[in-house]
């Protein structure tokens, strides 16, 4: 198979942790006989220093032009003081826009051997497996108007939620539909008890549930949601909301796995191309020292591999020696425990990929979302 990949590493570690995935990738091209071919483009912090942009239209144009995207991460400190429509992070919402990315998948599994990097107890995180879908294309990141200004001589500021009740029912139907094929339950996150786009949305989840007799539908507020995530993360199957409480909650959820670095993502739209990312940031406070974890951006190759090229048994490849590199003890600084083998970034992309072409790891942990 034949694939086109464009490949945008941003900021920071995102420059570390996608050049590890493209290695993966690699070794999955050769040991499966794939042809993947990798362009790169700028975007973030990066991007406006030498284009003056977050995204140049010679960014949005490669990406469309291929069959998916895998994206590092954008931000830093460097860029934090310049004007709000120039931040690096304006340059990652627009190609979410762009590419009409309305839903993004986080799935957050329990690793068996990972139960030590977590501060939270076994017993809580043992055999979690949840799959939050967090709408990414509206709500308060996207609301006009968005803006400070001055009223009666006060400095005022106003953001705006807006969401068409389309975006709402698109994005709740895939969480629907997914759910169905896992044979779970959809638990939908809203703030129902103040906010009357929250009750639309959950107008929208009543209306769309019909449509799905065997999937059960919770409604459940999203203070408390924060709260049940680390009290009880077990109840929890398929969980959908809004784009601001899923971009907090799911933080919340990776450290369920462990680290923030083990979340991957696939954010989908309706046509395609797909882009994939790791769901944390630039990591500036460990940028450049070759010590970030590179298993989310991994995964989220992994995800790619199955959702845009349909590549089931290559991603569970990925998935496989991800775990099997996890269980024979190998460890980034972000979840190492005493009597493991701390790794720098590039030994653990060297063990991926080793266990990848040595055929080594059988037992894949992360279908579970498809
Ligand atoms: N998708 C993205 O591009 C994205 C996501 C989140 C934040 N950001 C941006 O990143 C910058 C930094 O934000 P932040 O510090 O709040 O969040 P962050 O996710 O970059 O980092 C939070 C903490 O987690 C650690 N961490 C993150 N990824 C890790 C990894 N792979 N391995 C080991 N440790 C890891 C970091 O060292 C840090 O201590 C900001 O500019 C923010 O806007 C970008
Ligand atoms: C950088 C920021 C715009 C982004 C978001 O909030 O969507 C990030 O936190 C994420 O989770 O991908
Ligand atoms: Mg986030």
């Amino acid at each position: 198979m034949k694939k086109r990949i464009a490949i945008l590493p941003g900021d920071g570690i995102g420059k570390e942790v996608t050049r590890g995935a493209v290695e993966v990738l690699q070794a999955i091209g050769e040991r499966f006989g794939h042809q993947f071919s990798f362009s790169y483009g700028k975007i973030g912090g990066g991007a406006v220093d030498e284009m003056g942009t977050p995204l140049p239209d010679e960014t949005t144009r490669l990406c469309k032009d291929s069959d998916a995207v895998l994206l590092g991460a954008v931000g830093g400190p460097k860029w934090d003081q310049i004007p709000v429509h120039l931040r690096p992070e304006r340059g990652l919402l627009k190609i979410r826009k762009e590419l009409d990315l309305y839903a993004n998948l986080r799935p957050t599994l329990y690793y068996s051997s990972l139960a030590d990097a977590s501060p939270l107890k076994k017993e809580v995180i043992e055999d979690v497996d949840l799959l939050m879908v967090r709408e990414l294309t509206g709500g308060l990141y996207f609301g006009k108007p968005s803006e400070r200004s001055t009223q009666d001589g006060r400095d005022v500021v106003v953001d705006t939620l807006f969401y068409q009740k389309e975006e709402m029912t698109r994005v709740i139907k895939l969480a629907f539909e997914l759910a169905q094929n896992r044979g779970g339950k959809v638990t939908s996150v809203d703030k129902a008890n103040v906010l009357e786009s929250s009750r639309m949305w959950r107008e929208v989840a009543e209306e769309v549930a019909k449509d799905f007799p065997e999937v059960t539908l919770e409604h459940m507020l999203v203070d408390n949601a924060a709260m049940q995530m680390v009290r009880n993360p077990k109840q929890f199957d398929v969980v959908v909301t809004e784009n601001m409480f899923g971009d907090i909650l799911s933080d919340e959820a990776s450290v369920l796995t462990g680290s923030l670095g083990m979340l991957p993502s696939a954010s989908i739209s309706e046509k395609g191309p797909y882009l994939y990312e790791p769901i944390h940031g630039s990591a500036p406070d460990i940028e450049g020292q070759n010590i970030a974890n590179p298993l989310a951006t991994i995964l989220s190759v992994a995800m790619m591999l199955r959702l845009s090229f349909g590549l089931e048994e290559e991603a569970q490849a990925v998935e496989a020696s991800v775990n099997e590199v996890l269980n024979n003890g190998f460890r980034t600084k972000d979840i190492a425990s005493p009597g493991k083998k701390l790794v720098s970034t590039t030994e653990m992309v060297e063990e991926v990929k080793a266990t990848i072409l040595d055929n080594e790891a059988t037992q894949s942990i992360m279908s579970c979302y498809v």
